[in-house]
């Protein structure tokens, strides 16, 4: 039985597709598994058993993935599951950013008792009288799943769109559109752009990237969505901007209690991903790649360890989690062969300084020579799996 413990809500269908061999908790001890959301887990004790942490989502910065490599962890995260979803609640934060809806909801609220509320609103509404996106310049930083998906949304409100990412994959530049303009220092989105919307992870790079000598390169009364991470921003270079007039609207799904009260801060309490749909995408997500790991040792869409898939269709699999250093496939093979066991198949992936051996055999190999591949200087993990 594999057991699998949950942090957070995670959504029933994802949970639905864990079958009669696995046992699935909130309490669950010594678990081969964790699913999370954004629960903090720097603090978790790490059982000697757990194999894999799944974020049901995309930022991962609740989780020590340090640690969790040296101890030879999986981590997993579910690309693209949620960013429609923040891609939708990014364009209702825009939108209220350049028309006064909020306050101006607030005010008809407050009007139960007026009789005259037809002829008063009209008196009332120039308070809230705001812009149109059309022809606004709109800089996107980080254009991976989300930023992508505002960047080509903003070009269909004729919004003349910028983008900044050194580090785009060229599968995702496929998926932006030409009409994206290409800015290769973040400098220029911050000189150049009337809204600008952070679709990066937060990471030592990306804290406090938004900090006073970025916001003075800003046009004065930009308008800041964050709908990333709070900790890109720095909070009293922010309270200080948004006082001075020079940042009109901060927009943030990370509100802080400084920054929540600020009459030029719209605060949202954490929905981007807040949808069923995406709370759906990204359980089953989380919820396969655990499967897969867990039964055969494939990893996809890990943030920490290579991509490695192979078919499983003999009697026997040893995986292998270890340094990404010469003579480390030899020393494994060569302990196999010790029993003259053959290998049917394999597969070495690698990831900067971490590497990833899957080797098939025809039969199921002895403890004792497990334990001896565990025992090579460099191997962090030996999972062992049997073919169904
Ligand atoms: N508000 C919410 O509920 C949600 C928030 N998020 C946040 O949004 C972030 C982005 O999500 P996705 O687009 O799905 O991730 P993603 O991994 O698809 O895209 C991130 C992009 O940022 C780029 N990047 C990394 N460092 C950068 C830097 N220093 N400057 C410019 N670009 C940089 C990467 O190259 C990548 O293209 C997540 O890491 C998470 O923190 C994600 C989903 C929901
Ligand atoms: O996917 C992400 O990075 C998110 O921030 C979504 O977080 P949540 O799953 O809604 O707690």
């Amino acid at each position: 039985m594999y057991k699998i413990k949950l942090y957070n809500n995670i959504a029933p269908i994802g949970i639905n597709a864990f079958d009669e061999r696995y046992d699935v908790s909130e309490d669950m001890e010594n678990e081969d598994a964790i699913l999370v959301r954004s629960a903090n887990l720097f603090d978790i004790d790490y059982n000697p058993n757990l194999k894999s942490i799944a974020r049901a989502g995309a930022g991962v910065n609740n989780i020590d993935i340090d640690t969790c490599t040296k101890k030879g962890i999986v981590v997993f995260n579910t690309p693209g599951a949620n960013s429609n979803a923040v891609k939708e609640l990014v364009f209702a934060g825009m939108l209220m950013a350049s028309r006064d809806i909020y306050h101006g909801i607030e005010w008809a609220k407050s009007q139960t008792n007026n009789e005259n509320l037809a002829k008063d609103m009209e008196k009332q509404k120039k308070q809230y009288a705001g812009n149109e996106l059309a022809k606004k310049s709109l800089g996107v930083i980080g254009c991976g799943a989300i930023g992508i998906q505002v960047a080509n949304l903003a070009l269909r409100f004729d919004m003349d769109v910028h983008g900044y990412d050194p580090y785009m994959s060229v599968d995702a530049a496929w998926n932006l559109s030409r009409y994206v303009k290409h800015e290769k220092a973040i400098e220029d989105i911050y000189k150049k752009c009337d809204f600008i919307t952070l679709h990066i992870p937060q990471n030592d790079q990306t804290k406090g990237i938004i900090n006073k000598e970025a916001l003075d390169m800003m046009k004065n009364g930009v308008k800041i969505l964050n709908f990333a991470r709070g900790g890109l921003i720095n909070e009293d270079d922010m309270l200080e901007a948004l006082d001075s007039g020079k940042v009109a609207c901060y927009i943030t799904d990370f509100p802080t209690p400084k920054l929540a009260g600020h009459p030029h801060v719209i605060p949202i309490p954490h929905l981007g991903a807040s949808t069923s749909e995406s709370e759906d995408n990204c359980a089953v997500m989380a919820a396969k790649e655990t499967i897969h790991f867990l039964q055969y040792g494939n990893i996809k869409n890990s943030v920490n360890m290579p991509e490695a898939i192979m078919d499983f269709n003999h009697k026997f699999r040893i995986c292998v989690i270890h340094k990404n250093i010469p003579k480390m496939l030899t020393k494994i093979t060569d302990t196999l062969s010790t029993e003259n066991v053959n290998i049917e198949n394999l597969l070495n992936k690698s990831r900067k300084d971490i590497a990833y051996t899957m080797l098939d055999l025809d039969h199921e190999a002895s403890d004792a020579i497990i334990n001896k591949i565990r025992q090579i200087d460099g191997v962090t993990r030996v999972t062992t799996y049997a073919g169904e």
